[in-house]
């Protein structure tokens, strides 16, 4: 398109693509459509849901079930009869949206929530060399960013955050916050009584009964009762262990104390004895609920330390009693009511021995899902600029592109902070041709771990192909020949230093994912050892600009409990305002205020990247000039 193109004359010769119809995306097709914007096609894979109502204006009630990329054009073409909207109810990383499916945009708009599709559209969109305006929104806080081919970093040029992990201590020992004790209860407690047994789990499972057994005490004993096995448990992670912690007196010199709690301290015998009795039989129909059998109805009320107490060993008991089969292989999901309220109530426990204020239930459960509930306002801001971002690149007016974050108090008197955008990183894989280097025993490690763990966990690929030198030795994919087939579920299974053409120190190897039409080198370096605490996948990739997690505990031990979200549930992009190299004393600037700081770190609370966990060892410093709204970077030496 011309770069002296008016706005007007861009926006109507524009094909634009909207990836996304959910909270961004809904304000986004109606803003498209207002600004003059004619011809627009939008993929969506979901169906609208009843809790997408109260800010994904363009569904009703009605709507629920019905593709949201069909209605969403529907209810626009109501007020804009005359425009094309094109919608697709499909996932983005089909392979009918390949390379020439992008080619026919001028610009691709990203309204997505998760990070595998953002990767996705941000390999096409190179591939295609069709610019991409990218976007996110969490609570208060959003980002637009402009990433064109050549001109600007891509979305992958810098590591992207991953769910805030705590120091083990923190969460064993020491607990200051509400969500310390809920990591403790999913990913500890609720872990051993119900997960995986063979977890490493940080818990103490040993008692100090009579026989000094080393024992597991989460084993249920065979002639114990349910109830009796509930108030064991309950005595020994809230009472007993809580004692030998105090017995450590270094740790307690300059904190508070926590006081151990008791079944008999909280419930009187006899409510005990009664808990749960009162199980009515809507329980019998519908899925097991504590808070049914013990009439605690309303969710938002904060219990007693009894009422808790209470939950707490009935959940339990009906764990063991109704769902049984599961036992062993759960997982903490938070639409799991009993698991939440379970979690709730040992939490609470928890945070009580430890003076931390109590949650009710629904507070706890956004918490323990990392739940940052979504201000419309905040879609409807970041739809806006994504326009604004979309027409000057149609106009290709790129020295004007800006990335822009949404602030929630303002700074300099200003919400909406404009900045200039980086520059493509010449180290990063997916936009420049520069080599991986991956550390890595060929002795010993398989093909398959090198794909698992690092071609599709952490290069993000999906139907990855892999070559030495001229020698193909796996490929993915349908289509494949039984004979070929067959010879790759070999190779899969041999090390590297045996395959059909030897992968060794300094050999080069090539992957390459056709669907996203991703190429990559990687030098391979044999290393015979690696530890097993720092480097527990057996092998080190170097030049990868994945997620970033550096938090070290006070003890420089590097161990952490991980929140156990996974990045794919981060909902936008807004966290990685810190993480950008450079960019943390220029958003000490930025967000001037201790308000903003405060959004962010309560960000992080529950469950993303933080401020705190950056290093800022770049000297290429960029800091905003006296006037913030030229939005210019100045580069310091
Ligand atoms: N791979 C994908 N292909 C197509 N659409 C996708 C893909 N991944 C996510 N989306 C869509 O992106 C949209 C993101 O919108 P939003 O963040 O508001 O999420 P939501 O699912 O509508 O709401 P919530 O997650 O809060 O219930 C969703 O409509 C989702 O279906
Ligand atoms: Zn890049």
């Amino acid at each position: 398109m011309a770069a002296a193109a008016s706005s007007e004359e861009a926006v109507k010769a524009a094909k634009v693509l909207m990836v996304g119809a959910g909270g961004i995306g809904c304000e986004l097709l109606k803003t498209l459509a207002l600004s003059g914007f004619s011809d627009i096609h939008i993929i969506d894979l979901d169906t609208i849901e009843v809790s997408n109502l109260n800010r994904q204006f363009l569904f009703r009630q009605s709507h629920v079930g019905q593709s949201k990329a069909k209605v969403a054009r529907d209810a626009v073409l109501k007020f804009r009869p005359n425009i094309n909207i094109t919608p697709y109810h499909a996932n983005v990383k089909d392979s009918k949206f390949n390379v020439e499916f992008f080619k026919q945009f001028n610009v691709v708009l990203n309204g997505l929530d998760n990070l595998d599709a953002r990767r996705h559209v941000n390999r096409l969109c190179l591939a295609a060399e069709v610019p991409l305006v990218e976007s996110g929104t969490t609570g208060f806080l959003g980002q637009v960013t402009v990433h064109v081919k050549g001109k600007t970093e891509c979305y992958e040029c810098q590591p992207k955050p991953v769910p805030k992990s705590y120091p083990v201590c923190t969460i064993t020992s020491t607990p200051s916050k509400f969500v310390h004790c809920i990591v403790w209860a999913k990913d500890l407690l609720f872990a051993k009584l119900f997960g995986d047994r063979n977890q490493d789990n940080d818990l103490n499972v040993r008692s100090n009964d009579d026989s000094g057994s080393k024992t597991d005490v989460f084993e249920r004993n065979v002639d114990e009762d349910l109830p009796q096995y509930a108030q064991r448990i309950y005595d020994h992670v809230f009472g007993y262990n809580i004692e030998t912690a105090l017995a450590n007196e270094e740790t307690w010199k300059n904190r508070k104390k926590p006081y151990p709690i008791y079944i008999r301290d909280a419930l009187p015998e006899d409510a005990v004895q009664r808990n749960g009795s009162s199980r009515d039989h809507k329980n019998e129909e519908h899925e097991p609920s504590a808070t049914v059998s013990l009439g605690l109805r309303n969710p938002q009320e904060i219990w007693s330390l009894a009422d808790n107490s209470r939950v707490f060993l009935e959940a339990l008991k009906l764990f063991f009693e109704k769902r049984e089969k599961e036992i062993g292989n759960l997982i903490f999901d938070k639409d799991d009511q009993l698991a939440v309220e379970f979690v709730t109530a040992a939490a609470n426990i928890r945070a009580s021995s430890f003076g931390i204020p109590p949650h009710s239930l629904f507070e706890a459960k956004g918490v323990a899902g990392n739940i940052v509930h979504a201000v419309a306002t905040t879609n409807a801001i970041i739809a806006g600029l994504i326009v604004i971002e979309a027409i000057k690149v149609l106009k290709g007016d790129y020295q004007n592109y800006r990335m822009t974050y949404c602030l929630e108090h303002p700074s300099r008197k200003m919400l909406l902070m404009p900045v200039e955008p980086f520059e493509p990183n010449k180290s990063c894989y997916v936009c420049s041709e520069t080599p991986l280097v991956l550390e890595v025993n060929t002795k010993t490690t398989k093909l398959r771990e090198v794909i698992d763990k690092v071609i599709k966990s952490k290069l993000g690929m999906n139907l990855p192909l892999v070559m030495v030198g001229a020698t193909l030795v796996f490929e993915d994919g349908e289509g494949l020949e039984p004979d070929e087939a067959a010879n790759y579920a070999l190779n899969l299974e041999k090390v590297l230093a045996e395959l059909p053409a030897p992968v060794v120190n300094d050999t080069k190897i090539t992957v390459e994912d056709f669907q996203q039409e991703l190429k990559c080198s990687i030098n391979i370096k044999h290393r015979d050892e690696f530890d097993e605490e720092k480097e527990p996948d057996g092998m080190v990739l170097a030049g990868w600009s994945g997620p970033v997690d550096k938090q070290v505990n006070s003890n420089g031990d590097k161990r952490s409990v991980p929140s156990s979200s996974s990045a794919d549930d981060i909902d936008s992009t807004a966290e990685d305002i810190p993480v950008k190299p450079g960019m943390k004393r220029k958003l000490n600037e930025i967000l001037e205020s201790q308000e903003n700081f405060d959004a962010l770190q309560n960000q992080s609370d529950v469950g993303s990247s933080s401020a705190q966990v950056v290093e800022d060892d770049d000297d290429d410093i960029v800091m905003l000039d006296e006037d913030p709204k030229q939005g210019k970077k100045k580069r310091l030496q």
